[in-house]
């Protein structure tokens, strides 16, 4: 297939690429590097630009004919989307629009979108499936929940044929040590708890111990790099037999404390991580665990690396080297 991967320059976009490029297939890549990396662009071809110019994406599909489209390309933290929902809303929604647009325009009728845990706001039950109701915390998971709404009528009215998946915490790192996350400013849990090690960030802040949990801190599903990008190349084969728009929730199904993550990460890398206790982190609801048996029946999804102790060796090995 001939595969076009927006936000390729991406933390999990630029994983996606060497996959694909491993497994056989072309990559176009269409990024903005508003937070990608060009260093991270080895496998296939590069075009930058971005999901709100219209012109640069009509050119894109005139020059290239894709089989399918992968949309990471979006605004992710959290916290910053609540202090600016208009750009989260414009991201998200609408360069997701745009691009639906021109696929529409451009007979492209294959598409797998990156979605969230975020969509469910505080869990009714646990884990999580697809059934659970939706109702986000913040404007980035009220922006992805709409994106889903705008490709559920787009299939609806016959126009193109997608897939959303909702990861729940992506982590870990390509095992060949290639590519790594590097968010800047970095916020995820993992990584800063790799970088304190390093004595490259302050002490990490522990948000809150007073949580209903088993210690009180907040509870995550942490999912494999690798295992979430094969699950979007199951869904591009999905997409061939099963038209119309499916969502499905991505995780291992076990849930890790703030403090047990922490103690593995010690264990792991045979250091002390320094970290502080603070207070809560608004939004962060006290648990988050997926059920994915849908994509494991539906999709024939099977994690490889579901362990923590893999997933931060991975990355461990990514952040003591990094190419970016
Ligand atoms: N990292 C996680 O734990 C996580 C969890 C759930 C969902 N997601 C979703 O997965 C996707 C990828 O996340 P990530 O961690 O790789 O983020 P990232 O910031 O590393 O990658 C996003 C990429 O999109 C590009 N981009 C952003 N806006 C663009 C635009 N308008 N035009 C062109 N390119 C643009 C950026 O330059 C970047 O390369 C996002 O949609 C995110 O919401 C991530
Ligand atoms: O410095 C930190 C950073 C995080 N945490 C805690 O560690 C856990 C994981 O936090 P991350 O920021 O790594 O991840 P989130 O669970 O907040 O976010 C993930 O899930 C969200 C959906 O809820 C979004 O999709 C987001 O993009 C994705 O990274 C949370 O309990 C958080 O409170 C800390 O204690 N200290």
């Amino acid at each position: 297939m001939r595969v076009l991967v927006v936000g390729g320059a991406g933390y999990i976009g630029s994983h996606m690429c060497k996959l694909l490029a491993g497994r056989g297939h072309e990559v176009v890549v269409f990024d903005n590097l508003v937070t990608g990396h060009r260093e991270a662009l080895r496998w296939g071809r590069f075009v930058e630009g971005s999901l709100h110019d219209a012109a640069a994406l009509d050119a894109l599909f005139t020059q290239h004919r894709f089989d399918a489209v992968i949309q990471f390309a979006a605004s992710i933290a959290v916290g910053e989307s609540v202090r600016e929902p208009l750009d989260y809303y414009r991201n998200n929604v609408g360069g997701t629009l745009e691009l639906l647009t021109t696929m529409k325009r451009h007979g492209v009728r294959r598409l797998v979108f990156s979605s969230t845990a975020a969509i469910f706001g505080t869990p009714q039950y646990s884990p999580i499936d697809e059934n659970h109701p939706h109702a986000p915390l913040s404007p980035y998971g009220h922006s992805k929940l709409m994106a889903e709404q705008v490709l559920r009528d787009a299939a609806a009215a016959g126009h193109l044929d997608a897939v959303a998946l909702r990861y729940f915490n992506a982590a870990g790192a390509d095992p060949e040590g290639e590519l790594g996350e590097a968010h800047d400013p970095e916020t995820h849990l993992i990584p800063l708890l790799l970088k304190a090690a390093l004595g490259q960030v302050p002490p990490v802040t522990v948000f809150g111990s007073d949580y209903d949990t088993e210690d009180g801190t907040c509870v995550r599903d942490y999912i494999h790099i690798c295992d979430l990008c094969e699950a979007h190349l199951l869904a591009l084969s999905y997409l061939q037999d099963n038209p119309g728009f499916s969502a499905f929730n991505l995780g291992n199904g076990k849930g890790y404390s703030v403090k047990q993550v922490l103690a593995v990460v010690a264990q792991t890398i045979g250091r002390a991580v320094p970290t502080v206790m603070g207070p809560r982190r608004a939004g962060d609801p006290a648990r988050l665990i997926a059920s994915s048996e849908l994509a494991r029946s539906k999709l024939g999804w099977q994690p490889k690396m579901p362990e923590l102790e893999t997933i931060i060796r991975t990355a461990w090995r990514w952040h003591q080297a990094p190419g970016f």
